[in-house]
């Protein structure tokens, strides 16, 4: 008891201090304990999952996957999939995707419609999500295509199955606005792009740079890699950082290993999926061809067509001539299908519009060179017709392949002159093509010839059409490099002429020469030499034709050589010059190349115009052969056409020459005294009239000096008029620019107003990614892009920006441009005249743009604008017409 007291005492002895302490102690030791464990950032939750997924990598088994969740997928991307209804893998997809988490450079090849595209884009995702990448490291991934439309559509997928990421995607690619393009580009993580275009971007653009890329991914490797393409491919890679991955696809892939060796690939996984099949085509697609004159083409295509109303067909062309012309014609032909076209000629715009036209019809033909020919994805296309014979076997795998895509049917047809099917066929046997030879009925052929022979005796445009088409396919043909296959001697042009609706065989200047050639050689006997000679000038002749100066051994038909024109020429600013013109200055370039002594004599050598300019000269010398005029009054009549105020001059020289006498005209006064009324015999002192030839005579011609005065008050005042009239319409247009800004301004507001309202999460970056995605088009943010179809019409219209800058381009110009767009968004309606008319207004529209433009920067002076109180369009006929009088 005693001890238990003296205890106590001894506690309250050591004081409260002590205690506290002691408490304190024992305090901090339990919260210690109980201290919650700290909350995970979200950055380290992913970087551990990373962890995860990548200890999985080397485990990957081809043969154990079946749903896309089998593979070490991130959430985003198993989503995503999920999302846009990808649940099993396809072949190509199991056998390479494991390959290319494992961080391997891939060459992937399996046949056309295999699901090639997710293939090379899932790894794309994965790679940058392992690299936790985000819009302030600029550059990671780069995809390239070898046309526009690929890498458009390959942009969608993307945008599909990468929504649930942060990345930033762009379309990169001729045809849109540099400038934009130039300001967004260096804060795009995935881009997705034309080669063209984007050396562009890396040799003019400072802020964009490629050192940090890790994949870099070729669709259509084999198109990409060849000849076509070399040195601008070339030129990328050399940008590229050598430790980046590599993945190569393509349905006719690649094995040279010189080609791969220019892309430095470390041990590449070859996957060839289907390599022991039977066959290279898709196993549910029906084969034929069939044998047919050229002169008889037209016909069989139309009476085809007419068979197959309801279905949906694709016809392929050997140029973009050919399909300009064919089209319309077709168009007025009214064959009870909706006819579409694309080539390379078209403006971008038009490009995808005509793309998502066909996306979206279920009954339709849509004629094509081949720029359709690889990787575009088209929904349920029923056929596939071959009009022209393709390059080679590796071409028909990838037209064909736009039908019997990813488990669904399709039928192809192929049509072959008589010369080209012994090459064909063989060259189809040995890449194990099955192909089966169908005869026409004669009976139910349809002949068009007689209509079109009256659509262009009816329109002389159409006739300059036919003509073109006729030079442009014979120029193909001349071009390709297999001559088993393609003899353009063989063609009978005449009959090949008369069946495009013309009268006469157009004449073709590289023809006459390299049968000049040839003939020549057979002279001589050296057959070798000739062989040599036409070899190298084919060479030449391909070189100019792409634009360089030294020769090159480049494969390939027209159309790749338009398509890299045309993405150089996107380059420039006169890339949104009118078609006519491109045309032009394509056939004046093949002017300058080929420059064979004229069929007709010596002095055709002097000619400056192109072939098609040669066949109004033509015309005029048929007039000759007929001896209906004799040679002087041909030569004047030649020279009143082409310039009014020389042959008079020269018919003054003549009569001068000639030592005709002018009439007189003598009259008496009445005084008898003689008075020569004509000529006046007073000595002219101006300068003006001799230069115009008028005749010497002597004195003050006062009735000439008032004439010529009243003339000159006359011309002054017409363009006094007509300035005005461009002022007051200038005036109008900046009005109307202005009030298109502010409703687009308006819009935008209340787009962000609703956005700010409605939207969960991050406000600000939510708004700012619709900005960036919505507004230009050329970057997107995958997260921030929806469901719907991407609207071509947000990327921005190359044309418009140029209207916006170049505000004196013509008021009327501007109202088509209007009309067309208008017009365009109903020709997805079924009515084939409608497309007609599009194509129509738009070559009116560039026409009077290309003529326009330069003339209109001169006139845009200040000045009062001039109520004439008449209607815009007859305000714009009347300078037309006092313009035409001035002149
Ligand atoms: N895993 C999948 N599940 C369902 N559909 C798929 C899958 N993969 C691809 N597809 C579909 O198959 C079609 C063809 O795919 P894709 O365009 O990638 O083929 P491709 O092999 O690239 O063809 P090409 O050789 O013509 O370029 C597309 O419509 C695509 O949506």
């Amino acid at each position: 008891m005693r001890d238990k007291k003296g205890q106590e005492k001894k506690k309250h002895h050591q004081g409260p201090v002590k205690n506290f302490e002691k408490w304190k102690k024992r305090y901090d030791k339990t919260k210690q304990h109980v201290k919650p464990p700290r909350r995970k950032r979200d950055w380290e939750i992913e970087r551990e999952n990373i962890q995860k997924l990548q200890a999985k990598y080397d485990q990957i088994n081809p043969k154990d996957v079946i749903k896309f969740s089998d593979f070490p997928l991130s959430k985003k991307t198993l989503r995503g999939l999920l999302e846009g209804q990808y649940r099993q893998p396809t072949e190509i997809q199991k056998q390479t995707i494991g390959f290319a988490l494992q961080g391997k450079d891939v060459l992937g090849a399996a046949k056309t419609g295999s699901g090639k595209t997710l293939a090379f884009l899932i790894p794309v995702l994965e790679c940058l999500y392992r690299h936790q990448w985000t819009a302030m490291d600029g550059l990671g991934a780069l995809i390239i295509s070898p046309t526009r439309e690929l890498a458009y559509q390959t942009f969608e997928v993307l945008r599909k199955v990468g929504k649930n990421h942060e990345f930033s995607a762009g379309l990169v690619i001729g045809g849109k606005d540099l400038k934009d393009e130039l300001l967004k580009i260096h804060r795009t993580n995935i881009i997705i792009c034309t080669p063209g275009r984007l050396l562009q971007h890396m040799d003019e653009n400072s802020t964009f740079h490629a050192s940090d890329l890790h994949m870099l991914v070729l669709d259509e490797a084999d198109r990409i890699l060849d000849m076509g393409f070399a040195d601008t491919l070339n030129a990328i890679v050399e940008n590229l950082p050598k430790s980046r991955q590599t993945l190569l696809f393509s349905a006719t892939q690649t094995k040279s290993v010189k080609d791969l060796a220019r892309l430095s690939l470390k041990n590449p996984e070859y996957v060839w999926v289907h390599e022991q099949a039977k066959f290279s085509t898709p196993a549910t697609l029906e084969q034929s061809y069939m044998v047919c004159e050229l002169h008889q083409k037209v016909n069989m295509l139309f009476s085809f067509l007419r068979s197959h109303l309801h279905k949906k067909i694709i016809v392929f062309f050997a140029c973009c001539k050919e399909v300009q012309y064919l089209f319309r014609v077709f168009c007025r032909l009214r064959p009870g299908i909706s006819v579409l076209a694309l080539h390379g000629k078209q403006q971008q715009m038009k490009r995808v519009e005509v793309y998502n036209d066909f996306v979206r019809k279920k009954a339709a033909v849509l004629f094509a060179t081949d720029i359709a020919a690889r990787g575009l994805d088209f929904p349920a296309v029923n056929w596939v017709v071959q009009f022209d014979c393709p390059e080679d076997a590796n071409t028909y795998i990838h037209r064909v392949g736009r039908t019997a895509r990813y488990k669904e049917g399709g039928e192809a047809l192929l049509i072959l002159l008589p010369s080209e099917e012994k090459g064909m066929t063989t060259q189809l046997q040995e890449k194990k093509v099955p192909i089966n030879k169908i005869q026409v009925n004669p009976e139910k052929l349809v002949s068009v010839q007689q209509k079109l022979e009256a659509f262009l005796a009816q329109e002389k445009e159409q006739k300059e059409r036919a003509q073109r088409c006729f030079v442009s396919y014979l120029r193909s043909v001349y071009l390709m490099k297999n001559k088993d296959v393609f003899d353009v001697f063989q063609i009978k042009l005449l009959e090949y002429a008369m069946s495009l609706g013309l009268a006469v065989a157009p004449r073709v200047r590289f023809l006459s020469k390299a049968q000049k050639l040839r003939k020549d050689a057979a002279l001589q006997g050296s057959s070798t030499a000739a062989d040599c000679d036409s070899d190298e000038e084919l060479q030449f002749f391909k070189a100019r034709l792409r634009g360089d100066n030294k020769p090159s051994t480049q494969s390939g038909s027209e159309e790749d050589s338009d398509e890299e024109e045309e993405e150089e020429d996107n380059n420039k600013e006169e890339e949104e010059d009118s078609e006519e013109e491109e045309e032009d200055s394509e056939e004046e370039e093949k002017e300058k190349v080929v420059k064979p002594e004229g069929l007709f004599g010596a002095d055709d050598d002097d000619d400056e115009d192109d072939d098609l300019k040669d066949l109004e000269l033509l015309t005029v010398k048929q007039k000759d052969v007929f001896k209906v005029c004799d040679d002087e009054e041909d030569e004047s009549e030649v020279e009143e056409t082409s310039n009014k105020k020389d042959s008079r001059f020269k018919e003054a020289k003549k009569i001068q020459k000639r030592l005709f006498k002018v009439n007189t005209k003598k009259i008496f006064t009445d005084e008898g005294e003689v008075m020569q009324q004509w000529p006046p015999q007073q000595r002219a002192v101006v300068q003006d009239e001799e230069e115009e030839g008028e005749e010497e005579t002597s004195g003050i011609n006062v009735e000439a000096a008032k004439e010529r005065l009243r003339r000159e008050d006359q011309e002054f005042d017409k363009k006094e008029y007509s300035r005005k009239i461009k002022e007051k319409h200038r005036e109008k247009r900046l009005k109307e620019k202005a009030a298109r800004r502010e409703a687009s301004k308006q819009k935008q507001e209340m787009k962000k107003a609703a956005a700010g309202g409605g939207g969960e999460g991050n406000d600000e970056e939510d708004d700012e990614n619709d900005d960036e995605g919505e507004d230009d088009g050329v970057v997107v943010y995958l997260a921030g892009a929806s469901n719907e179809v991407f609207d071509p019409s947000t990327l921005p219209d190359p044309d418009k920006v140029r209207d916006s800058e170049d505000e004196d381009d013509d008021e009327d110009d501007e109202g088509t441009s209007e009309l067309t767009g208008r017009k365009r968004t109903h020709s997805s309606s079924d009515d084939e005249d409608d497309d007609e008319e599009d194509d129509d207004e738009d070559d009116e529209y560039e026409d009077k743009r290309g003529a326009g433009r330069k003339k209109a920067r001169q006139d845009s002076s200040a000045a009062e604008p001039l109520d004439t109180g008449l209607s815009l369009a007859e305000d714009e006929e009347l300078v037309l017409h006092l313009l035409g009088n001035q002149s």
